[in-house]
């Protein structure tokens, strides 16, 4: 059985000699080990970069492409030649697959926010309530949400105050948000102030401080190291409200069921002070000084590493997509497309990691298209004609983006169609596109696919000329949120086909059971170099520990001290769950930022809208639930946060990965409480480094506070139950839920909140948190 499971790898490396050494050292090792032994082996052999790395069989024999990839320099090695390996070696890859715990929420559109918020510009309530009828009788005015936030403003620690100030929404960029050393003295104003000051004198532009290298510009600073944790979810009821997978549709959403309100429509006053707010000046910085600091060029440091010497038309492609390749403006290959296009244009299955935004879509639409180019013609008279490529993609806005790239590579092939099923649109248009439609390539997330299969007659048997299965973020799909989906979609297609797995991140529980939908010779090709990270070096990544009551504030005082600094900003806010996206936007909607927001309570057109809109954008923050997490293309994006705890490494490595695309430069910040710092362990290996913790000055708080008055009890009470819900099914934090109450009223008292809001009985008992002291029922 284990010599069954022995396959051969494949080093392909910049350099023959070296891989002929390889292959013979590493043999010893690897025959011994299971390949996940294999590679650390290897590296410490041979600590030199390796450009790909490829497990299991096979040389190539598409011999155009090797010939031509042979002669290419490997950019960063001068003068180096990449030569594929054709050094066949054994290796195991034994290993029983980690059980999964079924975790994924129910994200069914049916709920569909409509509430809108003024600050956030263009999409209009009137644009969100037209979605699919779902809209709530909007109209009431800005006054009237005020009202009823006042009438609600009861448990509100801070409204009391606001209620007696009128708002003050011009004024609302608060001039001194500080670096300091050290840790936020938690006991008032003055202390702040005073910390402050001494921030200022220390390391403030006088004192050498810098806000850049508070933001993470410090490239390649020391990594931190630590040991590397367990990343699974666990519980089921309590990831309610969690929001990546939106269409994997097997768990019913009670936390947010019952926090649904009626939609705000509110005037268009807020969209003119968000207009003179982003066009003031930020006098701060002239405090500061920091016009006169080195600035780093806020994007065009732009590295072209991702990219390989090989030309697209050095590979047997068609013309017709050559063509649709020159087009889009593609003309070298990226290093992921250099490597796997030869090995699957001959036919083989293939398991690819390569870092994000490296144009892994390409690399496994290109050879698709291929095969379909090169299958009979399909009459236009049949009645159930063949789906030769499935693509199936984990969220809704990257299945539209893998459909819209396909589309421009099918631009010169006017017989074959790529149609797009998702949830949140009607199935029986999607019954209409794909019937009378050219529809040889179909992207789909799981549930529409499922939804289809039950309810669209003779998609099964269209199912069953499948050629090309492509599982986008595989391991995503791998795990145990989709894997039942996923093995439903496997027997749906036939056994004799080509399966292609792309993924920036590939876990090794997740490579064990790859098996379910690959064949056993397939190949794994990762471009990731050994000893390299996964995340990219251009991209500063910097982690702030802070008590929760100051996140509001801290996250305020970045995003203004980005938003100073670069007037192209592009930023992506990430949150844990659909709520707590919400609240923060709606925070930071109401201290006036330019903000926009997604996540699987907002209607699917609303959804695809932002998304288009914040795709061309800049000058825009988009607060994001993980429906934005992986593989969504924004161009541009400038900073990354995240805040809170990310429900495992790869989701980390993933949000991260929006920015710093396509070799170009980009920030992260990761803002945790101190009790989750045990998450860093698990990024150890990454370039994450420890940032001071800025104190938030007096006007900054205040203002902080001003707006967290405004935002909706309803909202908060969400937010509550969801962040709850959230931190109860992490294993570590859900272990004792006397103190995850405990934290979680943290969290209440920092949106403002004296008491905890009440949380059904029904909902408490299905988190597994009845009678546990301090939570309010109802
Ligand atoms: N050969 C190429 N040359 C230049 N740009 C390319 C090339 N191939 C793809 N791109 C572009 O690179 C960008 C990133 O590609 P893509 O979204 O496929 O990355 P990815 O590796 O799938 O990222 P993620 O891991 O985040 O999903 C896209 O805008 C795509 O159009």
């Amino acid at each position: 059985m284990h010599a069954k499971l022995l396959s051969q790898f494949r080093v392909l490396n910049a350099s023959s000699s070296f891989t002929a050494h390889f292959s013979s050292m590493k043999l010893g090792a690897s025959i011994k080990t299971s390949n996940s032994m294999a590679v650390p082996i290897f590296s410490r052999v041979f600590p030199f970069r390796l450009k790909y790395l490829g497990l299991q069989s096979q040389s190539l024999r598409n011999e155009q492409c090797v010939r031509k990839l042979s002669t290419r320099s490997f950019p960063g090695r001068p003068g180096s030649r990449s030569e594929f390996s054709r050094g066949n070696r054994d290796i195991s890859v034994v290993g029983s697959s980690k059980s999964l715990i079924e975790d994924e929420a129910e994200l069914s559109n049916w709920v569909d926010d409509l509430r809108t918020d003024s600050h956030r510009g263009r999409l209009t309530s009137e644009e969100e309530e037209s979605d699919g009828g779902r809209g709530r009788s909007g109209g009431k005015s800005r006054g009237s949400s005020l009202m009823k936030k006042r009438r609600e403003g009861g448990a509100d620690r801070f409204s009391e105050s606001t209620r007696r100030r009128t708002r003050d929404p011009v004024d609302s960029f608060p001039r001194n948000s500080r670096i300091s050393r050290g840790l936020l003295n938690d006991d008032g104003e003055e202390e702040e102030e005073e910390d402050f000051r001494s921030w200022r004198k220390n390391v403030g532009p006088r004192g050498g401080g810098n806000m850049k290298s508070y933001l993470g510009k410090r490239k390649g600073e020391d990594l931190r190291k630590g040991g590397r944790e367990s990343r699974r979810r666990s519980q089921l009821i309590s990831e309610d409200d969690v929001d990546e997978d939106e269409e994997s549709n097997k768990f019913v959403d009670v936390g947010d069921l019952l926090s649904e309100e009626d939609s705000d429509v509110e005037g268009s006053e807020d969209d003119d002070l968000l207009k003179k707010g982003r066009n003031r000046s930020f006098g701060f910085e002239k405090e500061l000084n920091m016009s006169s600091m080195p600035r780093d060029s806020p994007s065009p440091g732009r590295s072209d590493s991702y990219l390989s010497e090989t030309r697209f038309d050095q590979c047997s492609i068609s013309p017709l997509s050559l063509k649709g390749i020159k087009d889009a403006g593609f003309e070298k290959m990226t290093v992921v497309q250099e490597a796997t296009l030869p090995v699957i244009l001959r036919g083989k299955d293939v398991l690819a990691k390569a870092k994000t935004g490296t144009g892994k879509t390409v690399a496994f639409l290109l050879p698709s298209i291929e095969v379909v180019s090169k299958s009979p013609s399909i009459d236009r008279d049949q009645k159930r004609p063949p789906i030769l490529v499935l693509v199936i993609c984990p969220t809704r806005e990257l299945a539209i983006q893998a459909a819209a790239e396909a589309n421009k590579l099918l631009r010169y092939h006017p017989t074959i169609g790529c149609q797009v099923v998702i949830g949140g649109t009607r199935l029986a248009l999607e019954q209409k596109r794909m019937q009378t439609n050219p529809c040889q390539i179909l992207v789909a997330t799981p549930g529409r696919l499922r939804d289809h299969t039950e309810n669209t007659p003779g998609f099964a048997t269209r199912l069953m000329g499948v050629k090309v299965l492509v599982l986008d973020e595989a391991d995503h799909l791998l795990d145990m949120g989709f894997r039942k989906d996923i093995e439903k979609i496997i027997a749906a297609v036939p056994k004799q086909r080509q399966t292609l797995l792309f993924s920036a991140t590939v876990p090794e529980e997740v490579r064990q059971i790859s098996h379910i939908a690959l064949r056993r010779d397939h190949e794994f090709i990762n471009t990731v170099q050994e000893g390299s990270e996964e995340t990219h070096a251009q991209v500063g990544q910097t982690y702030l520990v802070a008590p929760l009551d100051k996140h509001f504030s801290l996250l305020y005082a970045l995003l203004k001290e980005h938003i100073a600094d670069d007037v192209d900003y592009k930023v992506l806010v990430f949150c844990t769950t659909a709520m707590v996206t919400r609240l923060v936007a709606d925070l930071l909607g109401e201290l006036n930022l330019n903000i926009r927001e997604i996540h699987s309570r907002k209607s699917q057109s609303y959804r695809t809208k932002v998304s288009e809109e914040f795709r061309k954008s800049k000058g825009l923050i988009l607060v994001t639930s993980d429906v934005s997490a992986r593989g969504v293309d924004y161009p541009d994006v400038t900073l990354v946060v995240q805040v809170g705890l990310p429900a495992e490494r790869e989701q980390y490595i993933h949000r991260l990965g929006r920015t710093g695309r396509k070799g170009k430069e980009g920030q992260g910040i990761l803002l945790l409480a101190p009790w989750e710092e045990f998450f860093l362990s698990t990024v150890k290996d990454l370039p994450i480094t420890k940032a001071p913790v800025p104190p938030i000055d007096p006007d900054t708080k205040r203002k902080v506070e001003k707006a967290l008055s405004l935002v909706e009890m309803k909202t908060k009470e969400s937010a509550y139950q969801a962040w709850l819900g959230y931190y109860n099914s992490n294993k570590k934090v859900g272990r004792d839920k006397y103190r995850l109450v405990e934290l979680a009223n943290e969290f209440s008292r920092s949106m403002g909140l004296d008491n905890p809001p009440a949380i059904p009985k029904l909902v408490l008992g299905k988190m597994g948190l009845r009678n546990i002291p301090g939570l309010r029922t109802k």
